[in-house]
Parts: C-alpha cells; sequence; structure tokens
C-alpha cells in the first residue's frame, strides 16, 4: 500500500511494504496475548494491524501528526501517542500498564544508536524488544570480543540484555529503498549485575573505547586513584580484547580501589584477555571514534 502522504526521510520513513515480512517480525515477539506491547514508529501501520489482532494492549508511539491521523482513519480504538521516543518516560509507561514492557519496531535508522542505549538504559521496566535496524548496527550488538565491530554498542547490550541477530532484511522491501540492508534482533533484558555501579561501569567501557589503539593501563589511567595502577592481565591490553564479563571484574576492581565507588567492593576472578586467541579482526586499525550516535548515511 502507498503511503497516503510523502515519505519525509529526515524521520527515518522507510516504509515495509512485504506482508511475509511484516508476519516473521510480528511472529518474533515472545509476548502473551495479555501482556503490554510498545511499537515505536507504526508509521502507516505495517506492523500495527497484525500487532492489534494479537495484542489488544498496544500503544504505539510515533512523531509524525500525519501518520497518527492515518492510523487513527484505519484503527480508531488504537492507542496512538504523539511522542518521540527519544523522550519517553519507559518508567512511568510499565507503571501505567502494571507489568514489564514488551516493545516491537521497524526503526528511524537516523537514530537506531540513541533508541537503543534509551532501551538498554530502561532494561528494568523492558522484558524484551524485536527491533528492526540496518544491518551493520545488528552485527555491532552481537559482535565477539577482538572482531572489528566489537565496541561501546556490543558490550552494554550483551551487559544489559542477551540480543540475538534473527533474520536479514533485502532494502528491496521498503517505499522508499533505503541504502542499506536491514536485520532484526530481539533483545532480551537482563537482570541487575549484583555489586557493580551501573554508572562506573559504563563509563569504564566508554573510556576505553574510546581511545581503543591504547592499552588500558594508558586509557583508564583517570579513573585511577593517585599511585594506582591496573593489574598485568588489564593494564597491557585493549579494549576490544575484553569480554563484557572482564568489564564488569575490571569495574568492580575499581570499585575496591576508589572508596566513592566502592559499596561492597567484592573480589572477581577474570581470565587473561592476553591469552585468548584473537578473532580474524583482531588487528583492525581504529574506526573513527565510536560515538553513541554514529550511524551510517541511510537513505538513496
Ligand atoms: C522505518 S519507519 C517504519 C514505519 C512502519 N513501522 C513500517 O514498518 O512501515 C520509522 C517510523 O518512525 C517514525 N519516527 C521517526 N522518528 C521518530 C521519533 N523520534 N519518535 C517516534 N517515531 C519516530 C517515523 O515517522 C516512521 O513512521
Amino acid at each position: 500500500m502507498p503511503a497516503p502522504f510523502r515519505p519525509r526521510k529526515r524521520l527515518g520513513q522507510h516504509f515495509l511494504v512485504d506482508p511475509n515480512v511484516a508476519r516473521k517480525i510480528v511472529e518474533a515477539l515472545q509476548a502473551s496475548p495479555e501482556q503490554p506491547v510498545v511499537e515505536i514508529g507504526p508509521g502507516t501501520g505495517a506492523l500495527t494491524g497484525l500487532l492489534l489482532e494479537r495484542y489488544p494492549r498496544l500503544t504505539a508511539l510515533e512523531i509524525d501528526p500525519r501518520a497518527i491521523a492515518t492510523l487513527q482513519t484505519r484503527w480508531p480504538a488504537l492507542d496512538v501517542r504523539h511522542a518521540d521516543v527519544l523522550t519517553v518516560n519507559w518508567a512511568e509507561l510499565a507503571a501505567e500498564k502494571g507489568e514489564k514492557l514488551h516493545v516491537i519496531g521497524n526503526l528511524p535508522y537516523y537514530i537506531t544508536s540513541p533508541i537503543l542505549f534509551a532501551l538498554l538504559d530502561a532494561r528494568d521496566v523492558l522484558a524484551e524488544a524485536v527491533l528492526m535496524m540496518q544491518r551493520e548496527v545488528a552485527e555491532r550488538l552481537v559482535a565477539s570480543p577482538g572482531s572489528k565491530t566489537y565496541g561501546i554498542l556490543s558490550v552494554i547490550a550483551q551487559l544489559w540484555a542477551t540480543p540475538a541477530l534473527l533474520f536479514p532484511v533485502s532494502r528491496h522491501v521498503f517505499r522508499p529503498r533505503p541504502r542499506v540492508e536491514s536485520a532484526v534482533v530481539r533483545l532480551t533484558f537482563a537482570q541487575p549485575l549484583p555489586d557493580v555501579d551501573p554508572t562506573l561501569l559504563r563509563q569504564v567501557i566508554r573510556t576505553a573505547f574510546n581511545q581503543r589503539r591504547k592499552t588500558l593501563r594508558n586509557s583508564l589511567r583517570r579513573l585511577l586513584p593517585p599511585g594506582q595502577t591496573l593489574p598485568a592481565p588489564w593494564s597491557q591490553a585493549r579494549a576490544e580484547m575484553l569480554t563484557p564479563a572482564d568489564y564488569v571484574a575490571l569495574t568492580r576492581w575499581l570499585q575496591r580501589s576508589s572508596p566513592p565507588f566502592s559499596p561492597k567492593g567484592l573480589p572477581s576472578p577474570i581470565s587473561d584477555p592476553l591469552k585468548r586467541q584473537p578473532q580474524s579482526h583482531a588487528a583492525t586499525p581504529c574506526s573513527p571514534a565510536e560515538t553513541e550516535a554514529s550511524d551510517p548515511p541511510l537513505s538513496e
């Protein structure tokens, strides 16, 4: 069905036109019918109709009033809210629904990374998220240590959730066609990690990857108390060699060394990242500074 209005590229409006792909995405959601589902960016409703058939407690969040008018005409009873997904208060929405939320959406690709970080931040009130995104970002979410695509997003996503790359989607099933290929990912949100300050953990990961060419001994220097140095297995490693679990262990060690972050300070055994087998891209040069909003240009 052609969009009843001119798609706006600046809003990432590439509408899905293949009903089989739409069905596959909706079927990837593991929510049961009585659970609350939130759709990000319903657009003209490629997923919305299918979702409503299964999930009567659906809420849709859309920024474009023209899309909202279309949705209200097609499904007058739909709970569609005019909202910028980046400013949504997920905790309030979950409180309103009375339980953890299941999120779904074909994401607007110009803000994929900020949406992912916002959802990961809201992990305590979310159960799962099934999201279509550019394939390159999907691959980053599931990347392993030592690989070219392993970065801040990989580590944080793998700590706060279990990401699974479900299936690829061709750029030919959208109108207008995006320039990049897509993929669908499911994030199953994890329980909080015990005995680790999440703010410090994020700061450690970010600081290490922002200078990924340097050894951790140098890149993390400013996080250490004066006179303190990193122990041997970590000090010579680079950011991309550490697993998500290593970052947790490293942060716990820092908490013990820096009193402000040291409420409990439990010891944690670590493996030696220098002895780990690097993967095929282990020696890749530094990519341009990885930032949370670094999504590539997308439209044709
Ligand atoms: C890739 S389209 C997907 C549309 C529809 N779900 C589909 O599959 O055809 C992305 C949708 O997100 C909406 N959108 C863009 N920026 C948004 C934002 N900040 N908050 C909420 N929705 C947004 C766009 O208007 C568009 O409807």
